[in-house]
């Protein structure tokens, strides 16, 4: 019988192989939303270190407090207690080196997928010439295969094509830190399985962290280095991180035939469904 090599890492315990720096680090993070009905805690000492380059997918039930967690990266949230760093850096506020996918595309309507690209580019590279600016959006489209329909606006393709628009948006500035919140979650299944292919293919050659949110527990098996597990909220934390050990590139069909990926899928299910289970009817 084949051994189940995959690590399992207790709460808040940092996994940290040698040959890897640490870049996102999340240090016993809180938040508190303080409302008219009083205060809700829904993260509580999260301690989290994503190294340089990798990619990690983050799962959780819904309202754990995942997107608030990620916002901490991106800064547009901010933790009650605790630091979130980038880089050795506090993350004060937004910036170019952090960008966001989001499940809704986020596109302006009245621009062509072009002029969605280049607005972001035109912000971050103020010294650069409009030809070298306009290359690089070209490029970029092309990387997500939209080189046709650079004309077309965001009602014209359809919601795969809109996803690209927002990968290539995303990714024309060279952010050291690619956040995905649910990118794919509106997709059908065929245009959801290209876009992860694509969107592994294009973590290859740039190499940037991916910190991506999914339901998707085949889709994290399939792109990510680790899974992070999150406990129910209030009060949520780091449950577990799973490693993923299948060799890059990865192939689906081979990796779906390993019997390992059964195990660490039910694994991950056991976490969601049996010791971390959600009672839909408290909320
Ligand atoms: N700005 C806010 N003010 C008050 N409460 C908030 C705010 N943002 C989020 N919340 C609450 O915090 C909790 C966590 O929300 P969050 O969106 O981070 O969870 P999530 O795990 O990403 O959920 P989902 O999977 O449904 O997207 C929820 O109860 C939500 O209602």
């Amino acid at each position: 019988m084949q051994q189940v090599v995959y690590k399992k890492f207790k709460a808040n315990q940092v996994n940290q192989p040698s040959d890897k720096k640490p870049f996102v680090v999340f240090e016993n993070v809180s938040k508190t939303y303080k409302s008219a009905r009083g205060s809700h805690t829904v993260l509580q000492d999260v301690n989290l270190t994503v190294n340089r380059g990798e990619f990690i997918c983050v799962i959780g039930h819904s309202g754990c407090g995942k997107s608030t967690l990620l916002n901490m990266v991106s800064g547009f949230n901010t933790p009650s207690t605790g630091s979130v760093t980038v880089g050795g850096e506090p993350v004060l506020k937004p910036g170019p080196d952090r960008m966001v996918v989001f499940q809704n595309y986020a596109l302006l309507p009245w621009l062509s997928a072009f002029e969605n690209v280049y607005l972001g580019v035109n912000e971050v590279y103020p010294q650069k010439s409009k030809l070298e600016k306009e290359a690089i959006v070209r490029d970029h489209l092309a990387m997500v295969g939209l080189t046709e329909a650079a004309d077309k606006k965001p009602n014209q393709i359809s919601g795969g094509m809109r996803q690209r628009v927002s990968i290539a948006r995303a990714l024309a500035i060279r952010p050291k830190v690619l956040i995905l919140d649910e990118p794919f979650g509106a997709l059908d299944a065929i245009t959801k399985e290209e876009l992860q292919e694509e969107l592994l293919q294009i973590w290859n050659d740039h190499r940037c962290t991916v910190l991506m949110i999914t339901h998707d527990i085949d889709e994290a098996l399939f792109l990510a280095d680790k899974l992070v597990m999150m406990t129910n909220g209030p009060e949520a934390k780091v449950g577990e991180i799973m490693e993923i050990p299948f060799s890059r590139p990865r192939d689906r069909e081979r990796i779906m035939e390993d019997p390992l990926y059964y195990d660490l899928r039910n694994y991950a299910l056991d976490f969601l469904y049996n010791r971390f289970a959600h009672d839909d009817t408290k909320d």
